[in-house]
């Protein structure tokens, strides 16, 4: 009895076994343990909307951000666009009521986009651009009514509703200039930054980083940002009435003081023939001060299709000469030079993609000449060659390609070359280029002034990390009790 107690103890193989599959099991759930600690979460979106309710028409944005990136880069996305039927919020002065109704369907819309769940926490912001800040500066109480109105409306929703202001020109430019950075990656990664172009209909912006301005000639015009541990320091201007629709105003009010009843437009294509009223034409502030004396009721509005006259005319609505900065674009406003790669979009985008002018790599004298062919194309012809096309766009084409070369040739001085730099866009990475996803990075505090504190390691090299050194610690642990396990298995088995 007492000889087989000795040979039980001394046989090892019992142990050893249970040792090891204890090894096993604890490296096993070490392994487990970290993985699962370290795993991303299984992938549940925030959502966030924006109203961009712009002088021609208001737009709602739906983005969305994997819910524990919040301070990443990179990760917003836009998912849904719905445009509002109708004309802009600032178009329902006299009815404020109806500006609140025209949001309706889209807010309906989003409200079946975004998961329930998520509703009470998602923020609702409405920002209204050039069209307002012109009603506002005509009539402020009819812009408070409209936006009492649409506030109204938007508070009938379930979602985190944060208010509906206008965007001063400035913010309208710096927005837009961070949300094209923002898509193309340029902020987290520090690289050389993009300057941003955007033509609405009432205000055109311009904004860029130029290493010759440090906000100190003319600081009005500067904003400074601190984005992921960098620095910048914008230059912005918004011209209020240099957008699309506005200069369109301001070109026939020019005309008609020449001809109050009829004029014959070399911006219109020939055989182009409307009767526009005087009230239509003088109902914004960017005119009203320019209306002839004893107008009649409408005046006729004929084209002639000359693109040469039409540059002229064009040029007219600009005051190039004064400045008193070292460096201008009009109307006395400070410029620094240009530098860098510049994105345009909103109308810019839509009148060079019709005209098929988007690359940027023909040069000038050939875009000129593809302008001046479309603006002498008969006016019937024109329709018969767009039908899909909405008349009223069909006809400004010819002017907006003029009034767009000459803001930015004559207006930003961009020249033969440095015209090459800028890219027409509409959408970067499936978002729209414009300032609403930017305004709604700053007020989510989603770009962080410091850059975040990456891991040392990517979760794959962690995982992969963690399973070697486990696998090479159980390899150990063999290779250093393998004598033990030899010796004990050499010495002799008493059976
Ligand atoms: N050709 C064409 N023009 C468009 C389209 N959508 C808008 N526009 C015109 O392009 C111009 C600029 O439009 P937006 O960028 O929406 O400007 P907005 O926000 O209404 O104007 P602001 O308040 O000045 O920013 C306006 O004259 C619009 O009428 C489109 O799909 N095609």
């Amino acid at each position: 009895m007492s000889a087989q107690r000795e040979m039980k103890e001394k046989n090892p193989w019992p142990v050893t076994i249970i040792i090891i599959v204890i090894g096993v099991i604890v490296i096993v759930a070490l392994v487990t343990v970290a993985v699962l600690q370290n795993m991303p979460l299984s992938q549940k979106y925030k959502y966030g909307i924006v109203l961009d309710a712009g002088s021609s028409h208001t737009a709602l944005y739906i983005y969305e951000w994997p819910a524990e990136k919040d301070n990443n880069t990179g990760r917003v996305q836009q998912t849904h666009v719905c445009k509002v039927q109708g004309p802009g919020i600032s178009s329902y002065a006299s009815e404020p009521w109806k500006a609140g109704e025209s949001l309706m369907a889209c807010m309906q819309e989003a409200q079946q986009r975004v998961p329930g769940k998520r509703h009470l926490e998602t923020p609702l912001y409405l920002g209204a651009t050039a069209g307002m800040r012109l009603l506002n500066m005509e009539n402020s109480s009819a812009s408070d009514a409209v936006f009492r109105a649409v506030e109204r409306s938007l508070h009938t929703f379930p979602f985190n509703f944060q208010g509906a202001r206008i965007l001063s020109g400035q913010e309208e430019g710096a927005f837009g200039w961070v949300t094209v950075n923002y898509l193309a990656d340029r902020l987290e990664q520090g690289l050389e930054t993009t300057g941003a172009l955007d033509l609405g209909g009432a205000s055109t912006q311009i904004s860029f980083v130029s290493s010759n301005y440090d906000g100190s000639e003319s600081p009005s015009n500067s904003v400074t940002f601190r984005l992921y541990g960098n620095n910048y320091n914008l230059y912005t201007n918004s011209f209020l009435c240099y957008g699309k629709d506005q200069a369109m105003k301001l070109l026939l009010a020019q005309q008609t003081l020449l001809a109050p009843k009829t004029i014959v437009d070399p911006c219109f294509h020939p055989g182009y023939s409307e009767a526009v009223s005087y009230s239509g034409l003088y109902d914004s502030p960017c005119v009203s001060n320019r209306k002839p004396q004893g107008a009649p009721e409408a005046f006729n509005h004929t084209g002639s299709g000359n693109f040469l006259q039409c540059q002229d005319v064009v040029k007219s609505i600009f005051n190039f000469t004064y400045c008193k900065y070292s460096h201008c674009s009009f109307n006395g406003v400070f410029q620094p030079l240009l530098q860098g790669h510049f994105g345009a979009f909103s109308a810019y985008y839509f009148v060079m993609d019709f005209l098929n002018l988007t690359d940027t790599s023909i040069p000038l004298t050939k875009v000129k000449e593809v302008i001046s062919s479309y603006c002498a194309t008969p006016w019937d012809e024109v329709k018969r060659q767009h039908p899909g096309v909405k008349v009223k766009y069909l006809a400004e084409y010819c002017f907006a390609g003029a009034y767009i070369l000459t803001l930015l040739t004559e207006g930003y001085n961009f020249t033969s070359d440095s015209y090459t730099q800028i890219e027409f866009i509409k959408k970067i990475k499936g978002s729209d280029a414009g300032w609403t996803l930017g305004y709604m990075l700053n007020l989510t505090n989603m770009i962080p002034a410091e850059a975040p504190d990456s891991p040392p390691l990517p979760y794959a090299g962690y995982v992969s990390f963690v399973t070697v050194m486990a696998v090479l610690l159980f390899v150990l642990v063999i290779v250093s009790t393998r004598r033990f396990w030899l010796r004990c298995s050499k010495r002799p088995q008493i059976v």
